[in-house]
């Protein structure tokens, strides 16, 4: 008797379904073991296969999470493509998950986009273990809170040079902001003489990142669950996205590797100031390390100084941006931080890092800027290590942990009022209230990977906020019939974010302003720069 030919082909069909239920018992059996009876968080109903791609929000997404955090609680779970995501949406879960679980929260995600950004030297994005770490450390030891004041007198330098430079170019506004921060993060990284904001070396730090400003939470999502698309030949459709990553890694490769070979150069040849490369000869002096040893330590030091170059341009840079707009809205802040600078600094000469503690408004516009416009909306995703259990809910190991620093710092029950530029939320009975939350514990990211960059940033917004408002007045700009224009802030939707719009009206407070700031400029220039 004949056999029919579909019968054979059922015994491995079979086999298979077999297989793939048994595999599903073993996940759902070792999935429950894990977990050990604790259910997931709360979330949105996921799909099959897809789970909760739908609801992964795809422009802005942090508006978005802070409407799931509305939804399900401050602790919402969601799964895309079998991923796991936990979106915290108030400071007290991420403080706890973020910095006192620190050991197990600490991890990144790695991901290929990076690569394909050029950031593969970045140690932001490294995933928690000793390169990491070895990175991290090389990084502290010169941007802690006591190194970072030697750096003070190059960023007050620059904050005067850009300003003396505003006084001519006031139409340069954005391309001078960028030249005060990238120009003295090179001069304190690499002793580079950087003098105008038309240097080359301005627009490689510009065009270094430009790869990661394009990264939005959706689109991370498809090129890595689909990472052909950052293959794509020129010719196909779609791949536009790809090259306008890519376009990043020629500059960046060359800030890790050029600019520190001319700095090493320039070391080998008497010049003092590039202290990552200094630090690097006097090692390769000891004989006692190994090729390889030093090989790696050379690669660290490498990367260190881009990173502080990258990271200390781009962060205060958009946070600047979006203090003048919010300045051009607000006569009367300007007011009150003038009187202020006008009773502990006085006319005739600039303010300086030692007034820091008797400018209390200042400290708020400072503090204001940061909670108000957020560069890094939802930080730098972490990611856990080994399985938890959270409030009663089981997080599994790898998970993705979001904390919506944007969603906390416009949140009014923290901040009332929060699209309002108030610095005066921030001051009670004339001093600091400490009552009130400091942005920088929302801003700066959070436990072993909290920005090590905060003080050298801190420093760079305080004596650039002082100077300016101590001789400048910011006002709308205005139309062809000399009508002023509101400009609203629309913050762009990438990983970073920037105003859309930053236009203003900047003109010095007065003729004596604006020759306090020359004189004290030629003086400076000669001293520091
Ligand atoms: C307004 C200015 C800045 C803001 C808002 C900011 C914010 C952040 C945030 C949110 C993170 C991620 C933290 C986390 O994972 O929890 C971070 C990481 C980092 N920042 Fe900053 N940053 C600023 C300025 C700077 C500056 C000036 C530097 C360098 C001098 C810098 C260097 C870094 C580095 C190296 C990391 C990676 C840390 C790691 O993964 O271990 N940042 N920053």
């Amino acid at each position: 008797m004949a056999i029919p030919l579909h019968s054979f082909m059922n015994v491995p069909c079979a086999f298979a379904i077999c297989f793939l239920v048994l595999l599903y018992l073993r996940s759902i059996i070792s999935w429950r073991a894990r977990a050990r009876g604790s259910p997931l968080p709360p979330g949105p109903k996921r799909l099959p296969l897809v789970g909760n791609l739908l609801s992964i929000p795809r422009f802005k997404p942090w508006l978005g999470f802070r409407d799931l955090t509305a939804q399900y609680g401050e602790i919402t779970y969601l799964e895309v493509l079998g991923q796991s995501i936990l979106v915290l949406g108030s400071p007290s879960v991420i403080f706890e998950l973020l910095e006192k679980r620190s050991a197990n929260s600490s991890d990144r995600t790695v991901s290929p986009l990076i690569q394909l950004a050029g950031q593969g030297y970045n140690f932001a994005f490294m995933p928690y273990g000793q390169f990491w770490r070895r990175h991290r450390r090389a990084f502290w030891q010169h941007f802690h809170s006591g190194v970072s004041e030697s750096y003070w007198p190059i960023q007050q330098a620059y904050a005067r040079d850009f300003l003396v430079k505003l006084l001519d170019k006031p139409t340069q506004l954005r391309n001078l902001i960028r030249y005060n921060f990238s120009a003295a993060a090179m001069k304190v990284v690499y002793d580079a003489e950087i003098v105008d904001e038309q240097d080359d070396r301005i627009e490689m730090i510009d065009v270094g990142f430009a790869g990661l400003r394009e990264l939005t939470v959706s689109v991370q999502m498809l090129l890595e669950f689909l990472p052909v698309l950052g293959n794509l030949p020129d010719w196909m459709p779609g791949s536009g996205f790809a090259r306008t990553l890519t376009r990043s890694q020629a500059p960046s490769d060359h800030l890790v590797h050029v600019e520190f070979n001319t700095a090493r150069t320039n070391v080998e040849q008497g010049a003092k100031g590039a202290f990552l490369v200094s630090e690097l000869l006097a090692r390769s002096g000891q004989t006692t390390q190994t090729k390889e040893v030093l090989e790696e330590d050379e690669l660290i030091l490498k990367n260190v100084a881009a990173v502080a170059v990258e990271g200390g341009s781009d962060t205060t840079f958009s946070t600047v941006e979006g203090l003048f707009l919010a300045l051009s809205h607000h006569p009367e802040v300007q007011k009150k931080a003038q009187a202020e600078l006008d009773t502990v600094v006085g006319p005739h000469r600039l303010p300086e890092f030692s007034d820091r503690d008797s400018l209390v408004y200042i400290n708020a516009v400072v503090k204001e800027a940061l909670r108000w416009h957020n560069v890094l909306p939802l930080g730098v995703g972490h990611r856990t290590v080994e399985d938890d259990e959270f409030h009663g809910y089981f997080i599994p190991a790898g998970t993705t942990v979001i904390g919506n620093a944007w969603g906390c710092a416009h949140d009014p029950a923290i901040y009332p009022d929060p699209d309002t530029f108030n610095p005066d939320r921030f001051i009670k009975d004339g001093q600091l209230d400490p009552n009130v939350l400091d942005p920088a514990s929302l801003v700066f990211g959070w436990g072993r990977r909290i920005c090590p960059g905060r003080f050298f940033a801190d420093a760079a917004l305080f004596i650039t906020v002082a100077s300016l408002l101590h001789t400048f007045e910011i006002t709308p700009p205005l139309d062809a019939y000399g009508n002023p224009i509101r400009i609203e802030l629309d913050a762009s939707h990438g990983f970073l974010s920037y105003p859309v719009d930053s236009r203003c009206t900047v003109k010095p407070r007065s003729p004596e302003a604006a020759a306090l700031l020359r004189a004290s400029h030629v003086q400076e220039i000669e001293e520091v720069l």
